[in-house]
């Protein structure tokens, strides 16, 4: 564990939260996996639209489909996501190879962070060891538009419902809700921010809550932001960390249904 990860892991206890700053060669792949997917959202809708999949959980996600609490208020941006290393699941990959390559190296750096944190919150708590997640988690982007007269927040409150996320803007609008009060939350320099989700909670049997968060239209022109959504695998049972394992509770049902309370659909068993 390197200090960086024992540190995290102590603020998320203390505060709910940790911010992490990436070395400047994890900066340099940020940055590349940020231009490639704003190359792709540059390009034109319909040559988007050769890139949705099928159950919309792989590639492109137009605007529309995904809320943060009801269907008929949107999430106010578009999508790309890729599940694992699972390119393939992307229809017309092959035609996306600069975007996955510069993802498969961020995802790498985001890999290594994530495990060195939840290892030791998972020791803090008692559990043996951190759960495998590679398979059940997701780098996902987002690219704003700007919002109607009447929409003030570009996504609603909400926690995302995964073990962690692990989270970039490239500008500001992310409000967190702590003790109760909306604040926002300024981004610090080649930062990423980690946010504990239900998920979480489930694991240490409530000791970690999820941090609530939502985006306020600030007007930030062309505001993309990009996450790791973490989530346990899901070929084992998932048992709350502790020090007597209580095998009665499964968190897979939870963690599988999830995102059908977003209007996506479930996490998919690859
Ligand atoms: O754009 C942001 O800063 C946050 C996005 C977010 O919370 C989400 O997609 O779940
Ligand atoms: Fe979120």
């Amino acid at each position: 564990m390197t200090s960086r990860e024992d540190e995290a892991a102590g603020e998320i206890r203390a505060t709910g939260f940790a911010w992490v700053r990436l070395e400047p060669s994890e900066a340099d792949l940020l940055r590349s996996a940020l231009a490639g997917g704003r190359a792709f959202f540059a390009l034109p809708e319909s040559v988007k639209a050769q890139h949705v999949s099928e159950d919309m959980n792989h590639g492109y996600r137009p605007m529309g489909q995904e809320y943060s609490v009801s269907a008929e208020r949107p999430d106010l941006n578009e999508c790309f996501a890729l599940w694992s290393d699972r390119s393939d699941m992307v229809p017309g990959a092959d035609r996306l190879g600069q975007l996955l390559q510069a993802w498969a190296a961020y995802r790498a750096v985001l890999d290594a962070l994530v495990k060195g944190v939840v290892t030791c919150l998972a020791r803090h708590f008692g559990g043996a060891c951190a759960p495998a997640f590679r398979r059940a988690s997701y780098l996902q982007m987002n690219n704003y538009c700007a919002a109607p007269a009447q929409r003030d927040l570009l996504q609603d409150l909400h926690e995302d419902g995964h073990l962690v996320t692990v989270h970039y803007a490239s500008g500001p609008g992310l409000e967190v809700r702590l003790d109760g009060r909306i604040q926002p939350l300024e981004a610090a320099a080649e930062s990423v921010l980690l946010m504990p989700g239900s998920v979480m909670t489930g694991l240490t049997s409530g000791a970690i809550r999820p941090l609530y968060h939502q985006v306020r239209d600030l007007a930030v022109p062309d505001r993309v932001s990009l996450m790791y959504f973490v989530n346990p695998s899901l070929d084992k049972p998932v048992h709350p960390w502790s020090h007597e394992p209580d095998t009665s509770v499964d968190l897979r049902d939870a963690i599988r249904s999830r995102p059908l309370a977003f209007g996506l659909p479930h996490v998919p068993d690859l």
